[in-house]
């Protein structure tokens, strides 16, 4: 069963998921492996997840292994009509369009918890927060969960500290071959594909904040500098402030940051990042974005209540019009810009190859194991044989310790 805009993009849809399929060698790998050894025979399994291509893969790659699949997306604006169409055309069960509002948002999550699934994969813990608390009735079927990102994993383990946790999850960002790369390389790199693809303006010589340097944060602050910018970054850690520092960026208040800001990216999982005053010390024509989550690290509402017009002047470009005249700029309704930004494609497919790898593995460990209720890390042997495999892909060979090497690092009586 499906519910998505339009079949007739089914072909379209297609030929992107084989596009990515080419690029994603690990995933194949467990999907043919899968293919053999049916891991999910008689399992369903329900996702809450960006619906694009290589999600679309991986999908395909749960089906492989014998499971039913039901899909919606995590984020109103994230859905590929073309893809998902695609994907009802290749028999999974998916429901969700581009451009969502909440109540279709939430309707087509509950049309996956009608499958009633053994395992869900989330991104960012709604559809977990809506079994929790409205669709009591599918929690009985439920064996375990995978989460996808760092703030869902945050909202996952403040629920289980409550004791509201129902059932056993596994942090698959948490992984080493998840964060490592997709925060990272997969954030630092999609962003500015979306953003320039969205502004077609250029990054050299502007001054770009990041706000928030933590995996993804260093990732774009990284790509930022290698475009040409002047990289500034906000936190409120001192430790992370201080890697920013010396890795060659400058470090300040947030408030002293909006001043000589063109282009603000939030990247911190937290709430009210750009709110209030801020947006009175900007310059004019300031650009503003977020990759972090959902849509409350800018503060929509604050940004409206300082602006005398609001109007698109181009796709997934509104402009404020300030009291004072200026301009300010807001990027995909302050959604994640590489995601929701209609030119947004997401992390390139090497990327999701991994962090998509470690989601397959992860659902199979989660039936295969009693696990207990909470949030764990997936198992190291899971990122081991990730890293092996996709090492394999890219033809590269690593060395192995000898026996001496071995004996060396577990002794403690050799010295100089
Ligand atoms: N756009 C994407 O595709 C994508 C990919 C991965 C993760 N994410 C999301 O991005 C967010 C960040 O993920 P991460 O893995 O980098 O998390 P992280 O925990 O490694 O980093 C977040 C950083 O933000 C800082 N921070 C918190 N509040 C702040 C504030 N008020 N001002 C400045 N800095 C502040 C924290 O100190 C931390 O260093 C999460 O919401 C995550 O779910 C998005
Ligand atoms: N659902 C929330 C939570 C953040 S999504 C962030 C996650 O998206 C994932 N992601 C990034 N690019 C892609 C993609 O192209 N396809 C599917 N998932 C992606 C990535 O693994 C990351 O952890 C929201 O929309 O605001």
């Amino acid at each position: 069963m499906s519910k998505v805009k339009d079949m007739s993009l089914a072909k379209e849809g297609i030929r992107k998921i084989e596009w990515v399929q080419r690029h994603m060698p690990v995933l194949e790998h467990i999907k043919k492996e899968y293919e053999e050894t049916q891991p999910f025979k008689g399992i369903t399994i329900g996702s809450c997840l960006h619906l694009e291509p290589k999600t679309i893969n991986l999908g395909l790659t749960l089906q492989a292994g014998g499971a039913e699949v039901a899909m919606t997306g995590c984020n109103p604006l994230s859905t590929h009509d073309d893809a998902v169409a695609g994907a009802a055309d290749l028999g999974l069960n998916i429901y969700g369009w581009r451009d969502q509002d909440d109540e279709e948002y939430y309707q087509t999550i509950n049309m996956v918890l009608d499958h009633k699934p053994d395992v869900i994969i989330d991104d960012g813990a709604d559809m977990i927060m809506v079994l929790h608390n409205e669709r009591t009735d599918v929690l009985k079927h439920i064996k375990g969960a995978c989460e996808e990102t760092t703030t869902g994993v945050h909202r996952l383990e403040a629920m289980h500290k409550d004791g509201a946790l129902k059932f056993p999850v596994v942090a698959v960002n948490d992984a080493y071959t998840k964060y490592l790369f997709d925060n990272r390389y997969g954030t630092g790199q999609s962003s500015f594909d979306a953003i320039m693809g969205t502004t077609n303006m250029l990054i050299a010589g502007k001054s770009v904040v990041v706000c928030g340097y933590g995996w993804c944060g260093r990732g774009i602050a990284l790509r930022a500098q290698g475009l040409g910018a002047n990289v500034i970054v906000t936190e409120i850690d001192p430790i992370r402030a201080l890697e920013a520092r010396m890795d060659g960026y400058r470090v300040m208040k947030i408030r002293d940051a909006v001043k000589e800001a063109d282009l603000i990216i939030t990247v911190t999982g937290n709430i009210n990042i750009i709110h209030g005053d801020d947006f009175k010390y900007m310059k004019d024509g300031c650009m503003l974005c977020n990759s972090g989550h959902f849509n409350v690290e800018i503060n929509r509402r604050d940004l409206e209540a300082q602006s005398t017009s609001v109007r698109e002047v181009r796709e997934s470009i509104e402009m404020f019009t300030m009291k004072d005249g200026r301009k300010i700029y807001l990027l995909a309704d302050g959604r994640l810009v590489n995601l929701s930004a209609a030119r947004g494609q997401g992390h390139p497919a090497e990327i999701m190859d991994m962090s998509f790898a470690v989601q397959a593995l992860s659902a199979k460990y989660i039936l295969n194991n009693d696990l207990e209720v909470g949030v764990t890390k997936a198992p190291d042997d899971i990122d081991y044989e990730v890293a092996n495999l996709k090492l394999k892909a890219m033809d590269i060979e690593i060395d192995t310790l000898s026996d001496r090497q071995k004996e060396y690092m577990c002794s403690w009586k050799e010295g100089t």
